[in-house]
């Protein structure tokens, strides 16, 4: 067999392993494959189930997080998946593998910043678990949500005819991570690198898990199809046309670019769009929605004060990615993004 990508591993070691009839007798309406799994609930709801870790020297380093900041964003990557359902989080249970240099004291911050985003988003910390570690700090938050019976928006959704959109800029966390990840000793030299912009730090530090416009799309029956994006607009993009069977058409001049974000990026000669479209971190949401929803959409995002870019459509077609470019050109997207085994996996 050859190797295996993040993506085709969880596929050969859950795929089939339980029967639909076993699963719906469970009560899942929804099982692996979405950003939460959804499940029967009572009267007129359901509830959401979703996790995500983060490890040291994968996740963050000592130079770009400080513990607080690697518990908020734990909690704020998984708020995220609920979103990325319309759901609402109700609930945490937190984990950590703990090595010997994260002392209490260390450990009391990373819960400052759980604490945080849970009082931010109304999350209740029920429970977790605690184990010591050999070397790296693991984290490891399962959330759980609630929402609408039968209301949850898979990326499975998407239709030919609709627009795509972001609620949110995408490629600043790439940018912040790559001014953190500079080393000091680069500072004043030849190759040094200019400090990035605070809105860039803070993105990839503090992410905002976009619950109110996930809940916007589900109310007002606007949202067809949804991902956060985790690893990255073009990875997020194809997860919604494989599991939609579509064509999803990018369009260069929609995209989301700021001056601050440009300018940092030509600065340290990256092109933009590299971060833009491959970055990851965002978890703003992806979605698709029809062509009749689109004013009145704009109008409530922007009376909320949330943003909504528009940048591209659904076309009918074998699943992929495509962007045309500013110069008019059609470009396929790779299926390129952060991926936990870039190289495969021997199985
Ligand atoms: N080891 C595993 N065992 C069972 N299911 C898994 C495992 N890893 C992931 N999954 C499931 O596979 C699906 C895709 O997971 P993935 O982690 O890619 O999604 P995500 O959490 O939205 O993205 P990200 O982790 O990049 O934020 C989800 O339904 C998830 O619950
Ligand atoms: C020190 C350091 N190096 C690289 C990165 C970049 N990074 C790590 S995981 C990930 C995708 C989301 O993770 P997941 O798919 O597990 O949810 C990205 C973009 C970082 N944050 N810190
Ligand atoms: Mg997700
Ligand atoms: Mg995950
Ligand atoms: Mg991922």
């Amino acid at each position: 067999m050859p190797p295996l990508d993040e993506f085709g591993l969880i596929r050969v070691w859950t795929e089939g392993r339980q029967s639909k009839e076993m699963l719906a007798k469970a009560g899942v309406t929804l099982g692996i494959g979405d950003d939460a799994a959804v499940v029967a609930g009572s009267s007129g709801q359901e509830w959401l189930f979703a996790m995500d870790t983060m490890v040291e020297e994968i996740h963050f380093r000592n130079e770009t997080m400080s513990e607080s900041d690697v518990g908020y964003k734990a909690l704020a990557a998984n708020i995220s998946d609920i979103a990325a359902m319309g759901g609402m989080p109700k609930f945490a249970l937190v984990s950590v593998s703990v090595p010997p240099q994260w002392d209490s004291n260390r450990m009391k911050q990373l819960y400052d910043g759980v604490y945080m985003c849970a009082e931010k988003y109304g999350v209740a910390v029920i429970g977790g678990d605690t184990t010591s570690a050999p070397r790296h700090l693991v984290v490891s938050v399962t959330v759980i949500g609630s929402i609408e019976a039968g209301k949850a928006i898979r990326r499975s959704g998407a239709k030919a005819g609709q627009f795509v959109f972001l609620t949110g800029p995408t490629g600043l966390s790439a940018g912040g991570l790559h001014g953190l990840l500079k080393k000091p000793a680069d500072e004043g030299g030849p190759d040094s690198v200019p400090v990035p912009p605070h809105r860039l730090v803070q993105a990839h530090q503090r992410p905002s898990p976009s619950v109110k416009a996930g809940r916007i799309l589900l109310e007002q029956g606007w949202g067809a199809s949804l991902n956060d994006v985790s690893d990255g607009v073009a990875s997020e993009a194809w997860e919604i046309a494989e599991a939609s069977h579509v064509k999803l058409v990018l369009k260069e001049t929609h995209l989301p670019l700021s001056g601050e974000l440009v300018a940092y990026a030509r600065d340290n000669g990256i092109h933009p769009l590299d971060w833009v479209l491959y970055g990851g971190e965002d978890y703003v949401l992806l979605g698709t929605a029809d062509k009749r929803h689109e004013l009145a959409m704009k109008e409530h995002f922007r009376a909320e004060g949330i943003p909504l870019f528009i940048i591209g459509e659904v076309e009918a077609g074998q699943p992929e990615v495509i962007l045309e470019t500013s110069a008019g050109a059609s470009k396929p997207i790779h299926k390129r993004g952060y991926n936990h085994f870039p190289k495969g996996y021997n199985e």
